[in-house]
């Protein structure tokens, strides 16, 4: 039989316009998914819809326009540009992107596929977490029952570990050092998740975390980069506790300690979004100069270069 192979790129979803309508839509879908809020639903949506939504959208529509990008959402942007450099690289593999919430939908990217006959599904979240890539295997799960699909699906649960993740994170540190100067200080900022989250589904998102950060730290010092490096959680949303410690709280810390100079990568985050070019990059910038830091470099996600495009074929290759 004639075997066609399909790859199937899965981000977590982003507004398809910087618009209050196009933002309420796509915060609505993200939010009221009991993979990322658990609150009961009759106590939820009715907080989400009347308090937290009128709230929330005047105050991010004005960061989304700042960083908009040729008519679209970065995160949008910069995994389209991966996926159509992954299909040039990989002609005999037909390659799909879909997004766990919004556009393109994942029913749309499995139409695409319809006539593959093995699927590997690469959610792009670096570290598995039940929040996010537990929420596209639930709902791929749930297509491929409605839609009767019977090819060979394959999930590439996260690659926090891998070698060429590792390498290729190692690689965009250097660079970064070569052309800016090495920092005093490198903060990896991981996306946080709430606390209760470990212990109730025992999502092991922190673990995964960890050891990137450690296997990272080990890289680079064996290749003679020996600055400290430190982890934190961004992002924090609603009320209750996150993982700890907070980026912000990270960042203001070492500025009143006297270190004058960072750099910030932002791990677990496979494209640039609204979390890294905005909060990072902007408030968390503003933040660390208002405590009297006096440089401030982000340094880029993989997004669509020659270093992410290889991870990801390794990563098939592997599967
Ligand atoms: C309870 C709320 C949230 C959890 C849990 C959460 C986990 C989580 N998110 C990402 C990656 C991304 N999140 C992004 C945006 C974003 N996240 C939340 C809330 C939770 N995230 C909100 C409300 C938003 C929207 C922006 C805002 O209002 O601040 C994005 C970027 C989307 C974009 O449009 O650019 C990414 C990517 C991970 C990896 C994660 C758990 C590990
Ligand atoms: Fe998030
Ligand atoms: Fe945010």
């Amino acid at each position: 039989m004639n075997q066609k192979e399909g790859l199937l790129l899965v981000n977590l979803g982003t507004p398809n316009a910087a618009t209050p309508k196009a933002i309420t839509q796509y915060l609505t879908e993200f939010l009221l998914d009991r993979h990322v809020v658990d609150l009961p639903k009759l106590l939820w949506y009715p907080l989400l819809k009347y308090r937290i939504i009128p709230k929330r959208v005047p105050y991010i529509i004005k960061h989304y326009q700042k960083i908009w990008i040729e008519g679209s959402s970065p995160l949008l942007h910069y995994s389209q540009l991966l996926c159509n450099k992954l299909q040039q690289r990989l002609p005999n593999v037909q390659c799909e992107l879909a997004m766990t919430y919004g556009e393109p939908s994942m029913q749309s990217a499995l139409n695409n596929l319809s006539s593959c006959t093995k699927i590997t599904v690469l959610p792009l979240f670096p570290q598995y977490s039940t929040t996010t890539t537990l929420a596209v295997i639930d709902k791929l799960n749930q297509l491929i029952t409605l839609n009767q699909i019977i090819a060979e699906i394959n999930y590439i649960r996260d690659y926090a570990d891998h070698p060429s993740y590792i390498n290729a994170l190692y690689l965009q540190i250097k660079q970064a050092f070569e052309d800016q100067g090495e920092p005093e200080m490198l903060v990896l900022s991981y996306h946080g998740i709430p606390e209760r989250y470990i212990h109730k589904r025992k999502d092991d998102y922190i673990k995964r975390c960890k050891l990137t950060t450690q296997l990272l730290i080990e890289k680079c010092q064996k290749n003679d980069i020996n600055l400290p490096i430190e982890m934190a959680y961004q992002s924090k949303f609603g009320k209750g506790k996150w993982v700890e410690p907070n980026t912000s709280d990270v960042l203001e810390q070492l500025a009143k300690q006297g270190i004058k100079n960072v750099n910030v990568i932002c791990p677990g985050f496979s494209v640039d979004c609204i979390e890294t070019l905005y909060e990072i990059d902007g408030e968390n910038r503003e933040l660390f100069f208002n405590a009297g830091g006096k440089t401030f470099y982000y340094i880029p996600a993989l997004n669509d270069t020659d270093l992410q495009v290889e991870l990801v074929v390794d990563l098939l290759v592997n599967n």
